[in-house]
């Protein structure tokens, strides 16, 4: 029996702690949020994120960061991108050499362009970190419904951890060591998300959908590429398996928040809407702080970003992305003379 602590309790939180129990794992889960700790000890369900879902009585809940990270093996941290610094500065003082830390949010930090598991390196040297992530929406998860996700580490022995602790007959757990290839595909997919839930907003149809979805992979994958990921990662779970559930997805927050976007509403308005994190526009104007710093282009984050910070209505948004200058679909595929 593992001993692990979910710090974080939100909708995926609260999610994977009860995958994690239904393995046999004695699990504690930690929020800084006392109100949120309170309701879960009283209603063993996660009512406002996760309601329907059951939790076991002998579930741990507790806003003692020090209790909760001592003497664990695993740390699986859940909080959203904006606050993994923070919360992993303040676990770092309880965390012992060799205890390992699972970043399974998904984003890029503004200001320094890392990655999750880059910032948790940096704030807790004494851990060995893994990522975990996948086409995984916790609604389903919560009750059981089939899902694959990939459990990444730079060692083959952490990742193969990871996936022992996780692994049942509902939730298969691949392995991978392109840590960097796993978390740009899951933080960029949720800009091009937005994207899509504009265009569901705007009333477009499938083919627009399948359009934004293939052509957003594209130019996903340009960027992690360039940026050292592995082609195959992209082409992956975490890649466009992560990229499809997230652009149709019912339970996307980011497909959700795009939609009323596109039916009018503010960002502002949207997120409040949503009432859970919507990463896609923490990660946006990374994504194209990055594009730019590796000097890519990637039009559909580039249009995002202007109906997300300059006001730039959606639907002029599409229009500029059909009528870009044409070309060929794959400038590297040669013609014959
Ligand atoms: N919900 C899902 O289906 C999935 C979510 N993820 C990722 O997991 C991460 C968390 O997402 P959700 O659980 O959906 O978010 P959420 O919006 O449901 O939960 C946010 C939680 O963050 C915690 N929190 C609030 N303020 C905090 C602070 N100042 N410091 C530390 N913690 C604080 C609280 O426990 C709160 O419930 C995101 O990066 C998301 O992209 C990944 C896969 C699936
Ligand atoms: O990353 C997630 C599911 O894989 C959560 O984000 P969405 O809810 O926007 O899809």
């Amino acid at each position: 029996m593992a001993k692990v602590a979910v710090i974080g309790a939100g909708s995926w939180g609260t999610a994977l702690a009860k995958v994690l129990h239904t393995n046999g794992s004695q699990v504690t889960v930690w929020s800084i949020v006392e109100a949120e700790i309170a309701m879960l000890r009283e209603r063993h369900e996660h009512v406002d994120k996760l309601p329907g879902v059951k939790l076991p009585e002998d579930m741990e809940f507790t806003t003692d960061l020090k209790a909760a990270v001592e003497d664990k093996e695993y740390l699986i941290l859940a909080v959203p991108s904006v606050f993994t610094r923070s919360t992993a500065k303040s676990m770092a003082p309880f965390v012992k050499a060799g205890q390992i830390i699972v970043c399974v949010a998904k984003g890029i930090e503004e200001n320094t362009l890392m990655t999750l598991s880059d910032i948790v390196e940096e704030e807790v040297p004494a851990a060995e970190v893994a990522v975990m992530c996948g086409p995984s929406h916790a609604e389903e998860v919560g009750v059981g419904l089939p899902t694959t996700v990939v459990a990444g580490a730079k060692k083959r022995k952490v990742a193969e951890g990871v996936q022992d602790i996780f692994m049942n007959e509902v939730f298969r757990v691949y392995t991978s060591p392109d840590v960097l290839g796993m978390e740009l595909g899951g933080s960029l997919k949720n800009v091009i998300a937005l994207a899509a839930g504009m265009a569901d907003g705007l009333g477009y149809g499938d083919n627009t959908k399948a359009a934004l979805i293939t052509r957003g992979i594209m130019e996903m994958s340009r960027l992690a590429i360039k940026m050292g990921a592995k082609a195959e990662t992209l082409s992956g779970l975490t890649g466009i398996g992560d990229l499809i559930v997230t652009c149709e997805s019912r339970h996307s927050r980011n497909r959700k928040a795009g939609m009323l976007i596109g039916q009018g509403y503010t960002m502002k308005q949207a997120m409040d809407e949503v009432k859970m994190v919507v990463e896609g526009v923490y990660s946006a104007k990374a994504a194209i702080a990055l594009a730019k710093k590796y000097g890519v282009d990637m039009p559909i984050i580039e249009e995002v970003n202007c109906v997300l910070f300059e006001d730039k209505p959606a639907k002029e948004a599409v229009r500029e992305l059909m009528m870009r200058d044409r070309r060929a679909e794959h400038s590297a595929l040669e013609w014959e003379a």
